[in-house]
């Protein structure tokens, strides 16, 4: 048996695994183990169609209902039950080597077995004749994410946000693949595989390739490597050698994608490898680089550098080195809220906050580093000659942290501060009890930290949860806003809406 390896120099080209085994049985004899499924209880649920039902459906595979050709046949445009129903009818293939393959493990199964909203979830299927086997699934009207970011001068691309979302979508999607139980690792992760439905979501399908399983499983340690060449792990070169952080890889492949708007591999450039081209540049920090060129870098530069970051990690030649994808759902979140947050904050951040500054991935010492970095904040604070710049992870620097300032043996993780932060005057963080003795200004305590600030000369309009409380104190009226670790672009989803905010600000309003 020969095992795929991975060549960046290499065209792009689908590797089907039959290629590879040749003792293996004809086709016919392993679409007839794939038809079996449909006998399968867990296929129950996918209903079944004649092939008369969708030839009537897609107007006898007419032209106008094409949607597009994959490797395994052409994908078309059905309507069924008297119009109620859109759906999508491509061809089927199964996977496995038929010397392992239980019948019914197959494309059918799993799509039966694993539903999520981030998927093209399967509908049912045809299994009526040899030759005429058809999945039906979900219709995705908005095309594929490939001819989204590939598409030439006449389509506009997309921006940022959407990028970022599709991004978290597709990522969302793998993780719910590989915390499924048994576990299904894709294998195919690639943009033409990402489909966008009706309401502009990114929905991952095609689980041709798809292995359910563990690991130590006799199928998945029997399946030789397959995938598409230019987001193939280069690490996965046996069928032991398969892990879920080879769908890690290739999500990073398609990050670098959806950052540069460039193909995984593309000839016409020096090296044709964007995993090749692009790290070198990050490792350089030249973000503004591997931007798409034909919507620019993102106004906040933490946000391409943490995308960048992102994707170095992901596509690691070292696959434990690699995140899982629940801490790449989780980054991912975090630079969706910044990339989305109001201005106001942005500037709010720049004075009192960022996400930490990458360093070079010169190496593996130095990935390990950033690695590290991606989950720590910096905080700031000062003027560019007397700023103070600490680093403060972020799991230790939570809400809870700050909550507990005062708790005994705690203060050293807290971060106090007293430097000039622009035009939002001093700023320091107290223990409350020291915040009582010296409440002078406008302050207000949050739990047990608090934040004062002096010297406020801003008037600004600013958005916050508290905005527009009226504090008599002094005689004047004031604006006051809460803020968070989400607030800042430094938390996690998970805590939102319980999470304690980290200080208050209180601005005169004259
Ligand atoms: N559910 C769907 N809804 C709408 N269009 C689809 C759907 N599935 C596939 N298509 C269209 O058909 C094309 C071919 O899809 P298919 O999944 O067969 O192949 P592919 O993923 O592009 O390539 P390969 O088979 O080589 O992996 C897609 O690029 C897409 O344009």
């Amino acid at each position: 048996m020969g095992y795929l390896r991975c060549n960046a120099e290499s065209a792009i080209a689908v590797c089907d695994p039959y290629n590879w085994d040749r003792s293996q049985p004809r086709r016919g004899r392993v679409k007839k183990r794939a038809v079996s499924a449909s006998n399968n209880a867990a296929a129950a649920a996918a209903r079944e169609f004649s092939y008369a039902e969708l030839s009537a459906a897609t107007g006898g595979f007419s032209a106008d209902n094409f949607l597009g050709k994959g490797s395994h046949g052409a994908v078309f445009r059905a309507v069924l039950d008297d119009g109620k129903l859109i759906a999508a009818v491509k061809p089927f293939r199964s996977n496995f080597a038929p010397a392992v393959a239980t019948p019914g493990e197959n494309e059918i199964e799993i799509l039966s077995r694993v539903r999520h909203p981030g998927l093209v979830n399967l509908i049912g299927f045809c299994a009526a004749a040899e030759e005429r086997k058809l999945l039906v699934v979900e219709y995705m009207p908005n095309g594929s994410l490939h001819d989204l970011l590939h598409s030439g001068p006449t389509r506009r691309p997309p921006g940022w946000t959407k990028r970022i979302r599709f991004a978290l979508q597709v990522a969302k999607a793998v993780h719910a693949l590989h915390c499924s139980d048994p576990p299904v690792i894709h294998r195919d992760i690639k943009s033409s595989n990402v489909l966008i439905d009706g309401k502009w979501k990114a929905r991952l399908g095609d689980f041709g390739l798809a292995l359910r399983g563990h690991v130590e499983d006799v199928r998945v340690r029997c399946t030789p490597p397959a995938g598409t060449l230019g987001y193939l792990d280069p690490g996965y070169l046996a069928p032991g050698d398969l892990s879920s952080k080879s769908d890690v890889f290739s999500f990073g492949i398609l990050l670098l994608e959806i950052i540069s708007g460039r193909n995984a591999i593309d000839v016409n450039f020096s090296p044709p490898s964007v995993v090749d081209w692009a790290v070198p540049l990050i490792n350089r920090c030249e973000f503004g680089s591997i931007c798409d060129e034909r919507i620019g870098a993102p106004s906040d530069g933490a946000v391409i550098r943490s995308l960048a970051v992102l994707a170095a990690r992901c596509v690691r030649s070292t696959a434990g080195k690699r995140p899982g994808m629940a801490s790449v759902v989780e980054a991912l979140k975090g630079i969706r809220k910044r990339a989305e947050s109001p201005a106001i904050w942005r500037q709010l951040r720049q004075r009192v906050g960022r996400v930490d500054e990458m360093e070079p991935l010169e190496d593996d010492r130095d990935a390990a580093a950033v690695s590290n970095s991606i989950g720590r904040a910096t905080v700031r604070a000062g003027s560019r000659k007397t700023r103070k710049v600490s680093s403060v992870s972020i799991a230790e620097h939570g809400s809870d942290v700050i909550g507990d300032a005062t708790a005994e043996g705690e203060e050293e993780r807290v971060v106090y501060r007293s430097r000039s932060i622009g035009s939002f005057g001093e700023m320091k963080l107290m223990k409350a009890d020291e915040y009582y003795r010296l409440n002078k200004a406008a302050v207000r305590t949050t739990g047990k930290g608090a934040v004062r600030l002096r010297k406020s000369r801003s008037t600004g309009v600013l958005n916050g949860r508290r905005l527009g409380r009226n504090n008599s104190r002094g005689g004047g009226r004031s604006t006051e806003m809460e803020v968070s670790m989400s607030k800042l672009g430094i938390g996690s989803d998970e805590n939102k809406g319980q999470e304690k905010p980290l200080f208050s600000i209180v601005l005169p309003s004259s």
